[in-house]
């Protein structure tokens, strides 16, 4: 998967086919509601088993009812890449099934 910075075009184009996504201090983020504290953790698990599946791993944060996802690119220097949106795709195709958001 390239690691090339993407633009600020690019991330704004890629966004736009990502409801709910958002671009925030050099990551891209999303935060999930879900319908109870054991479900948000049924997701945290799920998205970990992708993120291990990709190498590729966000910060997840566990609320009482919400999961939130912030990532960018370590090995290409803190900024967004193509993988970034390649997990973002990837949790927003599973994330339905929990009754995510
Ligand atoms: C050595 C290991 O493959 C790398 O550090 C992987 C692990 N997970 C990662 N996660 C994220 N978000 N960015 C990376 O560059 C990255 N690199």
């Amino acid at each position: 998967m390239p690691s090339e910075p993407l633009s600020q075009k690019e991330i704004e184009d890629r966004l736009r086919e990502l409801p709910g996504w958002a671009f925030e201090n050099d990551r891209i983020i999303r935060t999930y509601r879900l319908g109870t504290h054991f479900a948000a953790s049924a997701l945290v698990s799920h998205i970990a088993s992708v993120q291990e599946e990709l190498n590729h791993h966000s910060d997840l944060t566990l609320g009482y009812n919400t999961v939130r996802l912030s990532v960018n690119s370590h090995d290409a220097g803190g900024v967004v890449t193509e993988t970034d949106f390649a997990l973002a795709e990837r949790v927003e195709s599973l994330a339905p099934a929990h009754g995510a958001s």
